[in-house]
């Protein structure tokens, strides 16, 4: 049934996401702070900045003011960073008028908090939604957008809900699977951003294709480890939103965080690099809030804390990977 569906976030997967539910039939508006980038795409049907030459569907609507953007609708997508994402659901429930499903397919952390993108949004929203659903998987928005074969996650404790966000965006090119473990659909997406850091790096420093092996199947090892602490099915970690979104993101030229990391092992400086890139590297700030989790829960995470020595306190990125490998030997097999 044709949905009425406000997408929060006109940037690149937010873009490319409301492409997929206008193509897929249903009433689309995108909401941004940034006025000029919804002119153009409600003018010109494109968003040259963050997908170059892809023309959006003519039914794609934008429109500045929230209020009209979601007066009617009957699902909310969140797709700003994740550090917007508590002061836009703030300003999100001074104007709803409907009791929306809420959706969100940011990946990270807050900062101070620690906490889950749908944890915010439960804090903020709470019982004026229906519920919050998370759509996580291995899905750059470059390939979707030219209808790529993708397929990810829609996670929520309540199946009905999971199930309606399959049927809302499942298509011939972009297929939805279900999971009730939103734990681990989140930590698997977060912190798959740090490893991807890691993994560009070890490209800058011109390492080869065993060393991207390594970190991919160690980077693993330890989302698990602080994903399990936190209470997530150790299995949803060889899904989409886990082993899935990993490899995307630690081989993907399309990877913002692969390229910041590319950059920094390359060495470059990482103002420069998040200032050059023009779109979020969320794996930064989530370098930051993991590595306090983990000494929280007591977790070891090696990767994660030679990636924050070298994005906070300076750290030479050689230096980082040399450590990693100095390490006191270890069984491959531990939680
Ligand atoms: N680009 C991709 O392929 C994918 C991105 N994601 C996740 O989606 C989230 C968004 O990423 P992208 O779209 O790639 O980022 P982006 O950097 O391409 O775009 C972010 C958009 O959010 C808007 N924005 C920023 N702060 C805002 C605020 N306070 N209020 C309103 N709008 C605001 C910006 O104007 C921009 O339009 C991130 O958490 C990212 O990890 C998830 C899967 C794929
Ligand atoms: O999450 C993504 C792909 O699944 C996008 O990753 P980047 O933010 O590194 O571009």
């Amino acid at each position: 049934m044709r949905q009425k569906i406000a997408v929060l976030g006109p940037g690149s997967w937010g873009t490319a996401l409301a492409k997929v539910l206008v193509e897929n039939g249903h009433d689309v508006t995108i909401w941004g702070h940034n006025p000029e980038q919804l002119v153009e795409i409600n003018d010109s049907h494109t968003n040259h900045h963050y997908l170059p030459d892809i023309a959006l569907p003519e039914g794609l609507k934008a429109n500045a003011d929230l209020k009209t953007c979601v007066s009617g609708a009957d699902a909310i997508l969140f797709v700003v960073p994740t550090k917007a994402i508590r002061s836009v659901s703030k300003q999100l429930v001074e104007v709803m008028d409907t009791k929306p499903v809420i959706i969100h397919a940011s990946k990270g952390l807050e900062q101070g908090t620690h906490l889950r993108i749908s944890e915010i949004l439960k804090d903020e929203i709470g019982d004026k939604c229906k519920d919050v659903v998370v759509l996580s998987g291995p899905s750059h928005a470059e390939e979707v957008a030219v209808k790529d074969i993708t397929t990810i996650t829609a996670a929520s404790e309540d199946l009905n809900y999971a199930e309606y966000v399959q049927s809302i965006f499942m298509n011939d090119y972009f297929r939805i699977y279900t999971n009730t473990d939103v734990i681990g659909v989140e930590t698997g997406a977060a912190l798959k951003n740090i490893i991807a850091l890691g993994s560009g790096a070890i490209h800058g420093l011109g390492f080869g294709d065993n060393a991207k092996a390594a970190i991919m199947t160690r980077g693993l090892a330890e989302i698990s480890r602080l994903g399990v602490a936190m209470g997530a099915d150790p299995l949803t970690f060889i899904g989409l939103s886990g082993v899935g979104d990993l490899i995307v993101t630690c081989t993907s030229i399309h990877s913002r965080n692969w390229r910041a990391g590319d950059l920094l092992g390359k060495g470059h400086n990482l103002d420069e690099i998040l200032e050059n890139m023009g779109m979020i590297v969320e794996g930064v700030s989530t370098t930051k809030a993991a590595y306090e989790l983990a000494s929280e829960l007591n977790v070891e995470m090696p990767i994660t804390t030679a990636i924050y020595d070298v994005l906070y306190n300076n750290q030479d990125v050689n230096v980082a990977a040399k450590n990693i490998m100095l390490r006191d030997g270890r069984s491959e097999v531990e939680f």
